[in-house]
């Protein structure tokens, strides 16, 4: 019998970051592709709040709620066997305080079995990390655009450009000192990156953050080409799945059209019926 893969635990994040080896992570809100990035070796799947965009179909994550992620937080993590599933807190499921942020993570620990929680904010949210992290459940912070307050950021805008950095600077290290296990930092320029992945002791990890972060994070369906209508420019295209399943749709409804699917190969029989039938028409 095949040995289980090694399971990916946050202990492993700080020594990757320690042995200079890089972090991969991608979204993911299903078994299937839970299924595949596990066997492809991605470190981290995080059910994102992008699911509000990627799977519901809204324009932003604002609408997502704790009851919307924890059915697909539970796919994905039946379909992996060695990545860390981290579930994201959605928007209006922390801000309030530490009790209701660890109120939330409990919800996404128990019913979902997830390995750890995620949420947006710097110093505004080191209490709620700090209150997670003391209950025994490892935290993921995001810091930079933070999607959740995209209203407050006045749209999908870079942050931490000129004086804006030491804010940002203070954000990681306040996520740091509050005991997350790693940060995300999204769409900020890259030298701040670099300078933040340089003085943080645990791992950074980009969404649109440069290459010098310890690992990186994209919206799969992005990376993937699934994505209808604009990505943002730090996604790199791996695949064109929207074609190939535009083409596969159109190949299927001509066959159907033109009688060439179903065939004898996709078709069922029963003999003795056959012969019924015939003896009755004899
Ligand atoms: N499909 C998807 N991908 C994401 O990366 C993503 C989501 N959804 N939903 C939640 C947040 C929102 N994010 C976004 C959304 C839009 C841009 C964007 O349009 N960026 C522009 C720059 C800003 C502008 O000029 O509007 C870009 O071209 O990068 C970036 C990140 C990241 N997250
Ligand atoms: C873009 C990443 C960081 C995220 O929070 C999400 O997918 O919801
Ligand atoms: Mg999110």
């Amino acid at each position: 019998m095949a040995e289980a893969p090694k399971r990916v635990r946050t202990r492993h994040f700080a020594r990757a970051k320690e042995q200079g080896i890089k972090i991969t992570g991608l979204t993911s809100y299903d078994v299937l592709t839970a299924q595949i990035f596990d066997e492809a070796g991605i470190d981290f799947l995080l059910v994102g709040d992008s699911a509000g965009n990627t799977v519901l179909g809204y324009d932003t994550t604002l609408p997502v709620t704790i009851d919307d992620l924890i059915p697909l937080t539970r796919g994905v993590v039946n379909g992996v066997s060695r990545a860390l599933v981290v579930a994201d807190m959605p928007f209006g499921s922390y801000e309030t305080g530490p009790e209701e942020a660890l109120h939330t993570a409990f919800r996404f620990m128990k019913e979902t079995g997830a390995h750890a929680v995620k949420l947006e904010g710097g110093v505004r949210s080191a209490k709620q990390i700090r209150r997670i992290v003391s209950a025994g459940i490892p935290v993921m912070a995001h810091i930079g655009f933070t999607p959740q307050s995209e209203h407050g950021l006045g749209g999908h805008v870079i942050q931490g450009r000129g004086e804006a950095a030491e804010q940002l600077l203070a954000d990681a290290h306040a996520v740091e000192e509050a005991g997350a296990f790693a940060v995300v930092l999204e769409m900020i320029p890259a030298e701040v990156a670099k300078r933040i992945t340089a003085e943080l002791s645990i791992p950074t990890i980009s969404v649109g953050g440069g290459p010098h972060c310890d690992g990186q994070l994209v919206v799969w369906t992005d990376w993937a080409g699934l994505t209808g209508g604009r990505i943002p420019k730090f996604v790199k295209q791996y695949a064109n799945l929207r074609q190939v399943l535009r083409d596969a749709a159109l190949a299927y409804k001509a066959d159907v059209e033109s009688g060439a699917y179903p065939d004898e190969a996709h078709s069922y029989s029963d003999e003795s019926a056959e012969q019924a039938l015939r003896d009755r028409t004899d």
